[in-house]
Formats: structure tokens, sequence, C-alpha cells
């Protein structure tokens, strides 16, 4: 569980997190999105120790990061993979993390296995490419076998491989109970991954929901039909009993529909004997609603 209560940071005259209140819950992949300098790293650097809130607390399972006993067990990070010794191996990077945090040094060959990094540990991690740098990063995360996970931009610079890898594994450890925060640009991936997003706008939470709820918020379904009797069955659905109908052409024998349900234009269809050819409802998607949301933001800011 991590915890924010009036999180603020301040950098010069540039409010970085202003105010910001949330709460990330375990068992779940929670992902932390925000346009370029929204406030997501500082808030990560926040709950990391690294730097100290203007005011405010930020807690992880209930205590600050500079009160926890042994952090890399409650917590485990990644901020930026490149912090890693080029003339080292993967394997004395992981061994040395180990031995000054009092893990076992059995859990380094653990973790070089789960990141599949087994066959390069004792290459050195200067010829490492972007992806074994990134799965090297999340080996030192996991090292600590923690109860909270914070991950910021893990897929950067990843093959498809190592996108499909990272989600299967953030999804793993959602599910063993452990708390996932994932920073991401990338929508569709995060659409895929996470349960929960929390969406930062210069500083703000401007929103924080299921996924599920984000997407659809005040959004209507629209639904593509295609019948080579479109013209009918269009004049057919705009006379109907519920008024609130809208259609819209969409190429050759298609239109599209607001204010229906793909039932309730099905119902239409066969009960006037109209052959359809298409009848599906178009789900919004995560880019549409974040999208939305940070433009109605930027707007804001303009005015
Ligand atoms: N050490 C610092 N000194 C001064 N300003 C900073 C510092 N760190 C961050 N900022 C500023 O704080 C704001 C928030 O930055 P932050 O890196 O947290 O955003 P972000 O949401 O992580 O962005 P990105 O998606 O680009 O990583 C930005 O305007 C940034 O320039």
């Amino acid at each position: 569980m991590i915890e924010a209560r009036g999180l603020s940071k301040r950098y010069g005259t540039k409010l970085a997190v202003d105010d910001v209140s949330f709460t990330i819950k375990p068992g779940q992949v929670t992902g932390f999105l925000g346009p370029n300098g929204a406030g997501k790293s500082t808030s990560m650097r926040l709950m990391l120790g690294l730097d100290r809130p203007t005011s405010g607390t930020v807690t992880v399972n209930g205590s600050q990061y500079s009160q926890l006993a042994a952090p890399m067990h409650e917590v485990g990070a990644l901020l930026d993979a490149k912090g890693v010794h080029p003339g080292r191996s993967a394997r004395s990077h992981l061994r040395a993390l180990a031995a000054t945090h009092r893990i076992p040094e059995r859990r380094v060959q653990e973790v070089l296995d789960q990141t599949g990094l087994g066959a390069v540990a004792n290459k050195r991690v200067g010829g490492f490419s972007l992806g074994m740098g990134q799965r090297l990063g999340i080996a030192a995360a996991l090292l600590g076998d923690p109860r909270v996970l914070i991950l910021d931009e893990p897929v950067n610079g990843l093959d498809p491989d190592g996108v499909l890898w990272v989600r299967q594994l953030v999804r793993h450890l959602a599910s063993e109970g452990r708390t996932v925060l994932l920073s991401s640009h990338l929508m569709s991936e995060m659409a895929q991954t996470a349960d929960h997003v929390i969406v930062l706008g210069r500083g703000k939470v401007v929103a924080d929901a299921p996924i599920a709820e984000f997407i659809s918020a005040g959004r209507e379904v629209r639904v593509t039909v295609r019948s080579p009797e479109a013209a009918r069955l269009a004049s057919l659905l705009m006379s109907g009993p519920d008024a609130s109908a809208a259609l819209e052409p969409a190429g050759d024998e298609a239109f599209t529909v607001t204010g229906l349900t793909a039932a309730e234009i099905g119902g239409v269809a066969a009960a006037n004997g109209i052959v359809l050819h298409e009848l599906s409802p178009l789900a919004a998607s995560l880019e549409d609603a974040y999208l939305e949301l940070t433009r109605t933001e930027l707007e804001y800011a303009a005015a």
C-alpha cells in the first residue's frame, strides 16, 4: 500500500507536485499516467525518500521510506535503468546489492532466472542492450522480494517480447497480492496491464479510478451497422420510439449509431426482416479517454 496525503514538492518557483492525495492498493496494478512534466517521477522519488516533500506525507506500507527498517524488503523500484557500473557483471551488481541489504545470496540466482538474465549473468553490464538493462533494473527491484513495486517506464525501449514479459510479470506480482505502481506513456500497453489508473496533470490528480470506469466515464458506446438495406434500417431506427438515437454515415451501406445498443438495433433489424452484415459496438479506448481528459486539462490551463 502506498498512501499520499496532501503531498507537495516545489523546485524553486515550480510546483512539481501540488497537494496530491491518493491510495495505491495491494493486489492490483496501478497505472500512473500524465503528460511530460506532470509530476509522476517526482511523486515516485518522494515515495522512495529520494526527495523530501515540501509539505504533506507519503508512506509505503504505513511508514515513510526513511523509517523502513529493511527498505529493499518493503519496496523495490526501477527509476533509471542506467545507474549501474558498466564494468560490472549483472551477477556482481546484484550480489553487491544483496550483501549491503542482508539479502541471502541465493536470491541473486532466483531474480536472474526470473528476469531471463541467467545466460548473460556474468557478462559486463556495459555491453547490455537497452532491454537487458531494463531487465537488470527489474531484477534489482525484485531482489528483496518486496511487497511494493514502483516501476517508472519499465517498458521503455523494450521490443514486443520484452513488453509482453513485463506485462505478464507485473500481472503475476499483483496476483500475489503485491502493490504495483507503473508509469508509462504507452496507452495500449497500459490498457492491457493496469487495473486502476491515476492520472496527474500539472502536479494535480485529475483522475483516480478503475480503468474500465475511467475509459467509459461519460462516453457513449458507438455501434457500427452494415446492411445491404442500410437506408431502410436507418430510417426505421430514426423513427423508433427512442428519439435519442443519432446516426452518421460510415461508407458503403454502413453507418454508426449512438444512443442505441447493438441489441436494440439487432431487434429492429430482425423485426423488419433486414439482413445485417455487421453489428459491432466500438468500445472507447484508454487512449481516447486519456487524450480527452488531458485536452480539457490543457484548455483549462490555457484559459
Ligand atoms: N530536480 C528538479 N529541479 C527542478 N525542477 C524539477 C526537478 N525535477 C523535476 N522538476 C520539474 O518538475 C516537473 C515535474 O517533473 P516530473 O519529472 O516529475 O514529471 P513526469 O510526469 O515524470 O514527466 P515525464 O513523463 O516527462 O517523465 C517538471 O516541470 C520538471 O521540470
